[in-house]
């Protein structure tokens, strides 16, 4: 059978690229799709390499953007006959073997919160998504301002890839286009912070798009179950923003340090490895850390908040 990727799901209707012949069809899911769907998460095959198929729980799953898919040719239509297991997926945006995020800050308008971008962090570091921070509408704020932010943000720098750029002048889109190579991008980010502004810049083609649609629909974009990849530089960028509500219910309290490579790694020096939280512990390669001043407080501070405040909710049921 036949090899192919999902590009654009319309009301249940599917836009399929054949992997080797690069051919376009339009393909419908089979009614009993046979879905192979892992039971853990994305990491499960690299990790399991040794586990055979019997470990792979069989359920049915409908395809989305992002998937890869065996179809074949009955009569004259296209059907998609089974899914390939995920690296990941994610529910808003519907978006499977998402290779890395885009998340966009501005400086100004609405104000950069460094309390917002550790809680985005956590939650993106959970679902095992690689980051790309985007620091955007530099052209709001004056130089000295812009330098201010930039050195708050070297802490940052040394875990994630940072560019700044303005998408009014298309300003810092020379490096930032290549980041795209090859690579399927979902853009994340609070409201207003200027993602459609980014992805149109990068996609022109993506404004009469979305009109077309507005128009067709009568009202805003995206009121039928519609998602789309657009090819950009070799790779594909989901045309649906993600994560626009952060939530932390899904957390336990002790599992968020996990979540903070930084962490992680002076972890090694506390006294009760890694069941240690970096709270109250004696001895803990966190607070020490922070004590020298190579942990931003903020950072720190950020953390206790959440785990507590993730602490409170659970204590409560
Ligand atoms: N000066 C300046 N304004 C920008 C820039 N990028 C976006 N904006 C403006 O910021 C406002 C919000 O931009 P959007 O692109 O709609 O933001 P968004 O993140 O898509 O917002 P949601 O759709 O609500 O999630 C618009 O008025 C844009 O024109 C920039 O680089 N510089
Ligand atoms: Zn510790």
């Amino acid at each position: 059978m036949k090899k192919a990727f999902i590009t654009k799901l319309i009301a249940g209707q599917y836009v399929i690229k054949d992997v080797e012949t690069k051919e376009i069809y339009d393909a419908k899911a089979r009614g009993k799709l046979r879905a192979l769907r892992l039971e853990q998460d994305s990491s499960f095959l690299k990790q399991n390499t040794k586990k055979t198929k019997k470990d792979i729980k069989v359920t049915q799953v409908s395809p989305k953007v992002g998937d890869y898919v065996y179809y074949e040719k009955i009569d004259d239509k296209y059907m998609i006959d089974s899914i390939l297991p995920r690296e990941n997926e994610l529910i808003r945006p519907d978006v499977a073997n998402i290779d890395q995020v885009l998340l966009v800050f501005s400086v100004i308008k609405p104000e950069f919160s460094f309390n917002l971008l550790d809680k985005f962090l956590l939650i993106l570091e959970q679902n095992k998504l690689s980051v790309i921070l985007v620091v955007s509408k530099i052209d709001l704020i004056d130089e000295k301002e812009l330098n201010e932010l930039k050195d708050k943000l070297k802490y940052y720098e040394k875990l994630y890839p940072i560019y700044y750029i303005n998408s009014k002048q298309k300003i810092g889109f020379d490096v930032l286009t290549n980041i795209f190579k090859d690579k399927l991008t979902v853009l994340a980010g609070q409201t207003g912070v200027g993602k459609s502004t980014l992805m149109n810049a990068l996609l022109p083609e993506l404004n009469l798009k979305t009109q077309e649609i507005s128009e067709a629909l009568g009202r805003g974009k995206h009121t039928t179950r519609h998602s789309e990849l657009y090819e950009f530089n070799d790779g594909y960028i989901a045309d649906t923003p993600g994560f626009s509500k952060l939530e932390l219910a899904f957390f336990y309290p002790e599992d968020i340090k996990e979540f903070y490579p930084d962490f992680m790694k002076l972890s090694d020096n506390c006294k009760f490895g890694n069941k240690c939280v970096h709270i109250n512990e004696p001895s803990c390669g966190v607070k020490m850390a922070l004590e020298k001043n190579e942990i931003p407080k903020e950072r720190y501070d950020n953390y206790v908040a959440f785990y507590t405040e993730i602490k409170n909710q659970k204590d409560k049921y």
